[in-house]
């Protein structure tokens, strides 16, 4: 039996990798095998590769060699890792994918939607989630998580100013209404646990 391909998306800060670990306790405990991972990287290859996305200089890559090595990341993520958990029954809770492409770089970086898809044909052959649960904060509760988490030490992209992540925010929200039949929109606010339980009941 092939297993399920869930993703949590969003913004920085509203708590999708608190979530992806709380996501992946509660399916062990309903008797699911589970693999948390994450993009960019959760493979070796996609590793190496996340390095050279998130440090450095602001100006380290233009938006066409990032959204390039996002799909090159991708692409071996899928292949070393998500691809055989999910052929050998396991579920698989991914903090990140495609939709982050979409929103960050076709989306706030204005790359557009159609090139970013064409990458994750070449790349992983267009494969998309079973779900994807879209956690949403206001812009400013998100803001202080994030700040409390990385003080002054925000990465290459997380550094980007309020006008960009009030793209990428609205950019998701558009994505997730054109496509009800994959996404799921959840609120984020409150504390982690009644997160988690909003969580469990868009997948049940
Ligand atoms: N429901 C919550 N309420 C308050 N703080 C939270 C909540 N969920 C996560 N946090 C905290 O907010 C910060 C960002 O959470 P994190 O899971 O890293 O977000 P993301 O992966 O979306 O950037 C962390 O310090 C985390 O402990
Ligand atoms: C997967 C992915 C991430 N990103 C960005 C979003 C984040 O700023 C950064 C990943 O950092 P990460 O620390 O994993 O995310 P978060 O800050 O939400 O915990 O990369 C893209 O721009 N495009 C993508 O396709």
């Amino acid at each position: 039996m092939s297993g399920r391909f869930i993703t949590l998306e969003g913004g920085e800060g509203v708590g999708k990798s608190t979530q992806a670990r709380r996501l992946a306790e509660a399916l062990r405990a309903q008797g699911h095998e589970v693999v948390e991972t994450r993009e960019p990287g959760g493979s070796p290859g996609a590793e190496a590769i996340r390095a050279l996305l998130l440090e450095g200089g602001a100006d380290r890559w233009g938006p066409g060699a990032e959204a390039l090595l996002f799909a090159a990341a991708r692409a071996d993520h899928v292949e070393k890792t998500i691809r055989p958990a999910l052929a050998a029954g396991k579920w698989v809770v991914c903090d990140r994918f495609l939709d982050s492409s979409l929103a960050y770089q076709g989306g706030a970086d204005g790359l557009g939607q159609e090139a970013i898809r064409a990458l994750h044909n070449v790349g992983s052959n267009g494969f998309l989630p079973d779900r994807t649960l879209l956690l949403t904060l206001p812009a400013d509760q998100a803001a202080v998580r994030a700040a409390k988490r990385d003080g002054d030490g925000a990465d290459r992209i997380g550094a980007r100013d309020a006008a960009y992540h009030a793209r990428v925010a609205q950019a998701f929200r558009a994505l997730a209404e054109a496509d009800p039949g994959r996404f799921r929109i959840v609120d984020a606010s409150g504390d982690a646990e009644s997160v988690t339980a909003r969580l469990l009941a868009a997948l049940a």
